[in-house]
């Protein structure tokens, strides 16, 4: 089972806006839904949609704690939240015709008392594999993602911050940044895809055995001890591009979790982005052809 800890939560509003924003106006829409979110929590939902065993756990506070909770047990979603005193946070994207607009709160204070539980809820479900995905929240610092890394024999894949990343220092089977977070994590220049693939076989050693590297329109790269590879992203119509960093990493977490090859997982990886792209916020798309369009994703080896 794969465990996805997600320190900081979001319920995610998405609101559609037919004109440009502009400064002093009224936009006004009937065109808004609500997901539950957050790197880890996305990446359980898109698991439990591919048919991979998972748990969600993390933080969770009221109000919008039990609503986050409510729609991932309506989704058959396993989860298995810490509660705490503050409340979730609200992450706002609004897709205007000019462009996709993001603010993300920075999350509730979370004590030490909760991390001690978290560390607990995680050695109770013993997984066999964790992820641990999205912003520390102020109380969680990067010795908290090496606490739960090294609490059990599980493998541990990490999706945090660039800055995060440089700070880590127990053994992680796979890291998962988005281009900038390679380049802060690296201080590397990132501007081609071969520079994406120097910087990613940099990052990779002794803390991360894998990274794979996600570059929006450019697909991703995949570095590993075997071979570094770059699949190219699938052409499709985008409505909006959040939750396809966590779409590319379930694909790869649910194709190494069937003992898949890290190019074949690779090729997964992208054939989920390119389905959630399609769909609007984090809302959970139909993945019944990814079986199929993997099969299409052009991928080079270096
Ligand atoms: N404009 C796009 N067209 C097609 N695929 C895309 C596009 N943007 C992202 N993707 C797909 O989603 C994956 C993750 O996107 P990216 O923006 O790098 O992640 P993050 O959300 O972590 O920043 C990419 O590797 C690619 O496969
Ligand atoms: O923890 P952060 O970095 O603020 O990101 C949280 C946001 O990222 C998401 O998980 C989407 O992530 P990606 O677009 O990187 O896949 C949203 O659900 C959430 O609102």
């Amino acid at each position: 089972m794969i465990l996805t800890v997600t320190p900081n939560p979001a319920l995610d509003h998405t609101l559609r806006v037919d004109a440009p924003l502009e400064a002093g106006a009224v936009a006004r829409t009937d065109d808004a839904q609500f997901d539950p979110g957050g790197k880890g929590v996305n990446v359980s939902k898109y698991l439990t949609a591919l048919d991979a065993e998972t748990t969600a756990t993390g933080f969770l506070g009221d109000p919008f704690g039990s609503l986050i909770r409510e729609r991932l047990d309506a989704a058959s979603v396993p989860n298995d939240f810490v509660d705490v005193g503050t409340p979730t946070r609200v992450n706002t994207t609004i897709l205007a015709p000019d462009g996709e607009f993001k603010v993300n709160q920075n999350g509730p204070d979370v004590g030490p008392a909760a991390v001690d539980d978290l560390v607990a809820t995680v050695e109770r479900q013993d997984p066999d594999a964790v992820l641990v995905a999205g912003s520390l929240p102020p109380g969680v610092d990067p010795a908290t993602v090496d606490r739960l890394a090294r609490a059990g024999a599980w493998e541990t894949t990490v999706d945090v911050g660039g800055s995060v990343l440089a700070e880590l220092d127990a053994e992680y089977a796979l890291c998962k940044p988005n281009r900038e977070e390679l380049a802060a994590a690296t201080g590397r220049a990132v501007d081609t895809v071969d520079e994406c693939l120097d910087a990613a076989e940099a990052l990779r050693g002794e803390t991360f055995r894998r990274v794979v590297a996600s570059l929006g329109p450019d697909g991703a790269v995949m570095a590993t001890p075997e071979g570094s590879y770059h699949a190219e992203a699938l052409a499709t119509d985008v409505v909006d591009t959040v939750g396809a960093g966590d779409a590319l990493l379930s694909g790869v977490l649910a194709a190494f979790d069937r003992g898949e090859s890290p190019p074949e997982a690779l090729r997964a990886g992208i054939a989920v982005a390119a389905r959630v792209v399609t769909v609007a916020g984090t809302g959970t798309p139909d993945f019944a052809d990814v079986p199929t369009t993997r099969e299409d994703v052009a991928l080079s080896t270096h």
